[in-house]
């Protein structure tokens, strides 16, 4: 297991708005590995912003801890208040890069000129910042663009172009927020795609602000839910798309819920006496796997599909299906256990269920 990279124990932010508290932030905990692509999705409002805004202290907490690659840069337990000093923030920063839904080019800078300016402040020789920012270009694809100035480019050179100058003091961490919102489809893949390559590429730790699910699908390899200012299920890609544990971490998952549960209420009403209705998630190989052949001829056991669904996530399908499976309790029994054994999520689907909670 590598290292935390980013610990953050017990957080709280809170603003202060005329006689109004905001908690926009509550007794949120997030350690990130190195060489992770974390997810963090959520509604408008639900203090992702907030929260990774902590990370470099871009956003002071009110309380809790903050710890990244080794170094304490905030911690406030028990009142007692420890804050990194000033030019060492500075410092440390460096190694945090952002990207954002507007990319805050200079729009009288050549797409060269821009990343060139994130090395002003840098050791190096003016030889030596021109040929590392030409590498940064060439690194996001856009060694022909050098020339261009923003208004050039499409959003998603633009996006590229930040990027570069997100890299160019060798960071660390790339903390990308909302970065594909203003994007269409196919820049929105391209720039997941190049976050993804230089994770693999450079081992660069991403955070990625979303309140989009497809954008995490995709990518991450953790993902944490947030509502309310508050991180109300986490886990990784896997756990969170097969098995959502919340209402609205169903909702970012499934898309169709509605849909699906009125299917299980509608059919759950029909069964009969040696019928049940289960959840099957099939990942990788199995999918392929003539599974209701196999349950009819070993078990006796008819399995009749009400729905079925295939995800990519990641380079990983995962398929869903609702069965009603039919057949004595105890070969339906072995059927399940047989499915089990085949690696094959099996989840009963009961009455009580249905509200989704
Ligand atoms: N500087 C501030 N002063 C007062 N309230 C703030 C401040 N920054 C954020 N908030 C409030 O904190 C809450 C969380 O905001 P935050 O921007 O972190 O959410 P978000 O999930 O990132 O949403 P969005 O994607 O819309 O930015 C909101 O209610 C917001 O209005």
């Amino acid at each position: 297991m590598s290292e935390n990279i980013i610990e953050l124990d017990n957080i709280n932010v809170t603003f202060q708005q005329k006689d109004r508290k905001i908690e926009a932030v509550k007794n949120v905990s997030l350690h990130i590995k190195r060489g992770d692509i974390y997810g963090v999705v959520g509604y408008s409002g639900a203090g992702k912003s907030t929260l990774v805004r902590v990370v470099n202290l871009l956003q002071v907490p009110t309380a809790g801890k903050v710890k990244v690659n080794g170094d304490v840069f905030y911690s406030n337990e028990a009142g007692k208040e420890t804050i990194i000093d000033n030019s060492k923030l500075r410092e440390k920063r460096r190694k945090i890069g952002m990207i954002f839904q507007r990319f805050n080019l200079l729009s009288e800078q050549t797409a060269l000129e821009n990343v060139e300016f994130a090395l002003k402040h840098s050791n190096l020789k003016e030889r030596e910042i021109n040929e590392k920012a030409l590498n940064l270009l060439k690194l996001v694809g856009l060694e022909n663009r050098a020339k261009s100035y923003p208004a050039q480019l499409s959003g998603g050179e633009q996006q590229r172009v930040a990027i570069a100058r997100a890299l160019a003091n060798d960071p660390e961490i790339l903390i990308s927020d909302e970065a594909t919102s203003a994007l269409d489809p196919k820049n929105t893949i391209q720039i997941l795609n190049l976050l993804k390559d230089l994770n693999t590429r450079l081992g660069l730790t991403v955070i990625l602000i979303t309140h989009e699910m497809d954008a995490v699908k995709r990518v991450a390899k953790h993902v944490a839910v947030m509502e309310q200012g508050q991180i109300i299920e986490k886990g990784t890609l896997h756990e969170i798309f097969t098995q959502p544990k919340k209402k609205l971490t169903k909702e970012f998952v499934g898309g169709s819920l509605e849909a699906i549960a009125a299917l299980k209420t509608y059919h759950l009403a029909k069964l009969n006496e040696n019928e049940k209705i289960v959840q099957l998630i099939f990942t990788g190989n199995l999918i392929s796997e003539p599974i209701t052949i196999k349950l009819y001829k070993e078990f006796n056991v008819e399995a009749n599909i009400i729905y079925s669904n295939i995800e990519v996530l990641g380079a990983t399908p995962v398929g869903t299906l609702f069965v009603i499976i039919k057949g004595a309790p105890e070969e339906r029994k072995n059927a399940v256990v047989f499915l089990e054994e085949k690696g094959i999520v099996v989840h009963n689907v009961e009455e009580g269920e249905l509200s989704n909670d």
